[in-house]
């Protein structure tokens, strides 16, 4: 009986080893075209797993704000000086549990999308980094070679750092402690910066329905502005300032058309990407069918069959 006992103890633990090893420096790299759904996708499944979550994309978006700022305009010629700000400055992705605010217009079901702030030398520019100048300019800073180097300097050292922190996950076996894994998402995350990432997914969804999701959402910002803001909601700021649903569809277009045919790093495929199209998808199943495929590969039990 003892023995038994013994041997069922010695078989629990070594499966316990085995989750662990596999959880330990677990990669997933989403990686999709403007607004198919990848960073709040990929929050959501890093609050699901225990993982952290780096949004390579407010990465460019701060080299972006440091170009505006410093008045490099023309990036083909003040690569160099940009550059040198990249190298001298430093980004901090806060991942914050449970918000609606960073997917105000979102039915998520069951799920929360945790809250990320962006960080830039200390300051938090998570809302300048979304503003139109930066959506016009980041493909074009993105597409240079030069500050693709210093923005993977960044890129590396958030994901060695969310890695190292331990997290606890829910094994078959009660709660385990596991050094996190890390979901990043991106263009080229992949297919250049982890390609040997053990979960990819390529997520997409037809240009209309990305145009009109970003639409959404910032309708919904600015209806939650004007609820907090009375100058706001007596209409100081006219909603003509909002772009239509056709200006942001046009402004999509572009940033893909540049990103998929830019010389460094294009947005492309992984051939072992695992191809998602949310058109028709709800948000709970677009998550939970990628945390359940990441848990599939880390050996741990499936959770949302039901779906
Ligand atoms: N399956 C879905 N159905 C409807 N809206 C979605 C779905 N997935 C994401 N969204 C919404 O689409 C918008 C763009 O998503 P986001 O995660 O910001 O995309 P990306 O990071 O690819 O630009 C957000 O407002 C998000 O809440
Ligand atoms: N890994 C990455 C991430 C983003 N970029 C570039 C290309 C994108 O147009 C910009 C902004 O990316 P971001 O993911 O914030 O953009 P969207 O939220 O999808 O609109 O940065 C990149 O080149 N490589």
């Amino acid at each position: 009986m003892l023995c038994l006992r013994a041997t069922l103890c010695r078989r629990a633990s070594q499966r316990l080893l085995v989750r662990r090893r596999l959880a330990r420096d677990f990669t997933i790299a989403i990686d999709g075209p403007a607004a198919s759904g990848k960073s709040s996708t990929a929050r959501a499944v890093a609050l699901e797993l225990g993982f952290g979550y780096i949004d390579s994309g407010s990465i460019y978006r701060c080299a972006t704000l440091l170009a505006l700022r410093n008045n490099i305009a023309d990036v083909s010629t003040g690569a160099t000086d940009l550059i040198d700000l990249i190298n001298k400055s430093s980004v901090d992705i806060k991942f914050q549990p449970s918000s609606t605010r960073s997917a105000p217009n979102l039915i998520t079901g069951r799920l929360s999308v945790p809250d990320v702030r962006i960080l830039l030398n200390e300051e938090d520019v998570s809302e300048e980094i979304r503003k139109p100048e930066v959506n016009r300019l980041v493909a074009k800073v993105a597409s240079d070679g030069g500050v693709r180097t210093a923005v993977l300097g960044i890129q590396r050292a958030l994901a060695s750092a969310a890695e190292t922190r331990s997290t606890s996950v829910a094994g078959k076996d009660g709660v385990v402690s596991v050094p996190g894994g890390v979901v990043m998402d991106g263009r080229d995350i992949g297919t250049t910066i982890f390609p040997n990432a053990e979960l990819k997914i390529y997520l997409d969804a037809s240009a209309m329905a990305r145009a009109i999701r970003r639409w959404d959402e910032m309708n919904s910002s600015l209806k939650q502005a004007r609820a907090a803001d009375p100058a706001l909601a007596a209409g100081d700021k006219a909603p003509a300032e909002y772009p239509s649903v056709e200006d942001i569809a046009r402004e999509l277009e572009e940033r893909d058309y540049a990103d998929i045919n830019r010389e460094h790093s294009p947005l492309r495929i992984a051939k072992d990407a695992v191809v998602i199209d949310n058109t028709a998808m709800t948000f709970e199943q677009q998550v939970y069918s990628i945390a359940d495929l990441a848990r599939d590969r880390m050996g741990l039990e499936r959770k949302h069959d039901d779906l």
